[in-house]
């Protein structure tokens, strides 16, 4: 159940401007909860492709993010893993495939509205950082913190490369720029919700900045007082 005297810091932004790995950082340094909204996105689009419902079939879309069941947990060395409708889908979760079928969903305006009351679930004391592409505009617009995370395009695909080469996943570097492209302008450019920074977000380019110096960055937004 939603707790609104919980503080919640959220952390907007395109794909791979580093939005999850500084969530989950700085949550673990404050002890507050973490919520991977993409992940409500991802898990849809998954359970969709288990039922073969096209993604072009809007009401059939709109059932599944009802009917899926979505559960967190960390495993035995602390790694965050997504259950989808009982089964540990956090690897296919992952894909870039995963992230394009989620953006594609993510444009119905029923499916976000489906997945609201879920998110603000997730505020809970002590606090709560929330990433995502509209936790500052949509979700927690009363937020007492909120931080929009870019990069350039470039670097954010260099990033996906060098996390995907870690895994083994063959991929160029121009097909993900590519990719993280087409994501950031379909996300940007729908009608309902798109990202963007919210009015009151502090902008960080994380472009040409290591992990502990944005999460320094962040950590310092929420020491200040808020109006
Ligand atoms: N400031 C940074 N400098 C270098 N690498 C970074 C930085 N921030 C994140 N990374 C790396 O970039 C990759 C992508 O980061 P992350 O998954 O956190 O991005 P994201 O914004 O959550 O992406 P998505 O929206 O697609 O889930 C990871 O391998 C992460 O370790
Ligand atoms: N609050 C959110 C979170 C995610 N989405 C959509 C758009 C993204 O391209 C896709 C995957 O998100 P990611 O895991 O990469 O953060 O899900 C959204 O519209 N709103």
């Amino acid at each position: 159940m939603t707790d609104a005297s919980a503080p919640v810091l959220t952390i907007d932004g395109p794909s791979g401007s580093g939005k999850g790995t500084i969530s989950r950082l700085v949550a673990a340094h404050l002890g507050w909860h973490y919520l991977d909204s993409g992940a409500l996105y991802r898990a849809v689009g998954i359970a969709a492709s288990w039922s073969d419902i096209d993604l072009s079939d809007a009401s059939a879309l709109v059932r599944c993010t009802f009917d899926t069941e979505i559960g967190f947990r960390d495993d035995a060395a602390g790694e965050p893993r997504v259950i989808v409708n009982g089964v540990d889908a956090t690897d296919e979760l992952r894909t870039e495939t995963a992230g394009a079928a989620a953006s594609a969903i993510a444009a119905i305006p029923e499916v976000r509205a489906a997945l609201k009351d879920r998110q603000r679930a997730f505020r809970q004391l002590p606090g709560l950082v929330a990433d995502g592409r509209d936790m500052g505009t949509v979700i927690f617009p009363d937020a007492a913190h909120k931080v929009f995370l870019t990069a350039s395009a470039e670097e954010r695909a260099e990033r996906r490369y060098k996390q995907l080469k870690e895994k083994g996943v063959s991929v160029t570097i121009d097909g993900l720029l590519r990719e993280i492209l087409a994501r950031d302008a379909r996300d940007a450019s729908r009608a309902v919700a798109p990202l963007r920074p919210a009015d009151d977000a502090v902008r960080i380019d994380t472009t040409g900045l290591p992990i502990d110096a944005v999460v320094a960055r962040v950590l310092d937004v929420v020491s200040r007082p808020t109006p």
